[in-house]
Formats: structure tokens, sequence, C-alpha cells
């Protein structure tokens, strides 16, 4: 069994300190600095700057701001984030996935380029969700639902601060990433099944559209076709 000596613990925390600020430090003793780096970027995840032109994005907020938005339901409590969902939507009420209106037009091109950037089969991408952050409105601690695989997310707008966690022994290890607007972010892997995610309340108005593709596709009735 592991026990926490006082050496031990201030170590850790140390560490912690670290990965809260996503810096490697180096004033740190080499074995530390080697623990930290591992832990740098979680795996699985990466992300790719200017995934639209600004002029898609453009048209693209134009769209958002035209969609019905509502807020979002977690059982009998509403969050501050707006969304919608195409595809598939995870219901909280029922927890379970239900059918959702089909992908819109606008957005079967962008369905497409993750899709093909990423050298995904076409029409893997079974799922949009669509989200209104508006400033001073984040998104708390999770793991995307299990029904869902791998999660591909555009950022529009503006920035975010886009944190990680994950427990180690008793010890959270942090890391934050500035997101730019017109970036797609990748969660698979340790990304998106071990490491929690969450977003800092924005400074201003932003959006992201998500694209996910399913767990079991096959089996279960979840191929739809568009
Ligand atoms: O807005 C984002 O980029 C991420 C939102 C998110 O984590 C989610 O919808 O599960
Ligand atoms: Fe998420």
């Amino acid at each position: 069994m592991m026990t926490s000596t006082p050496a031990l613990k201030s170590r850790n925390q140390l560490a912690e300190m670290a990965l809260v600020s996503g810096e490697v430090q180096r004033a740190m003793p080499d074995q530390l600095s080697l623990f930290v780096d591992k832990v740098a970027q979680p795996s699985g995840f990466s992300f790719e700057p200017d995934f639209v032109s600004a002029d898609e994005e453009r048209a693209l907020i134009g769209r958002l701001g035209d969609l019905p938005l509502t807020p979002f339901q977690f059982g009998a409590f509403e969050g501050k984030r707006r969304i919608a969902s195409f595809g598939w939507r995870y219901d909280y009420s029922m927890q379970k996935l239900q059918q959702a209106s089909p992908m819109p037009d606008w957005l079967i091109p962008f369905a497409h380029r993750v899709e093909s950037s990423f050298q995904l089969a076409s029409g893997a991408i079974q799922q949009i969700l669509c989200t209104e952050y508006d400033e001073g409105v984040g998104i708390g601690w999770h793991r995307d639902k299990p029904h869902f695989d791998e999660v591909f997310g555009l950022s529009l707008a503006s920035a975010c601060k886009f944190r990680f966690r994950r427990k180690v022994d008793d010890v959270w290890q942090r890391l934050t990433f500035d997101i730019e607007p017109r970036s797609l972010y990748r969660l698979s892997g340790a990304a998106r099944n071990v490491w929690e995610h969450s977003i800092a309340p924005v400074a201003a108005r932003r959006y992201s559209v998500t694209f996910r593709t399913m767990a079991i596709a096959a089996g279960k009735g979840w191929g739809l076709k568009r």
C-alpha cells in the first residue's frame, strides 16, 4: 500500500502547481521535470489552427445566431450555455440518447471536412452540438457521454481556456490550453476517456460546434443517413 510521507506530499503539491499552469518548471529536480514533461499534453489531444477561414467563421456565427438555441438542460437544472443538437442528443432526464433534428445543410460540409482531415469514414460524424457561451459562461468538469466516441471541437468568435484534469493517486494533474477561434481540437484516447475537461468562463461570447462519432455505431441502430 502506498503511504504518503510529508516529503512526497510536498513534491506532489509542486507537481500539481506546475501542472495547473501547464508549464514545465525548469527549477525543479530532474525526476519531477520528467514527470511533468510526460503529461505536458494529454495523449489523444491535438488541435489545428485555422480549420475554417475568417469568412467561414463569419458565416457560421451568423447561422448559429439564427438557430433556436435553448438553455442546456441537466435533469431539473438549466445551464447558462445555450445549445442545439443535431443527429443525436443525450437526454439527461431519460438518461439516454434521443434522435435529434437532422444536420442542417450548412453544417454538413464541415462534418465532411472533419471526416476527411482525420481519415474517418464518410458519415462517421453522427452528432453535432452547437453551443453559445455568453461572456462569463463556461462549462464544468466532465467527460463526454460514453455513447459518443471521438469529439472534435470547432471554436468560433473568441478564445477560451480549455482545461484538463485527472487524478493520479491523490493528486489532481491539471493542464490548460489557450484555444483560438477558428481552430479545431480533437479529443480521443486518454484525453477523451481518462482526463476530464472544462472551459473557464469566457471573456467574450464564444460559440463552439462539436462533432462526435458514435462509440458503437454498428449494432445499436445508431447509423444515421444524411
Ligand atoms: O465548447 C466546447 O468546445 C466544448 C464543450 C464540451 O465540452 C461539451 O459539449 O461536451
Ligand atoms: Fe465535453
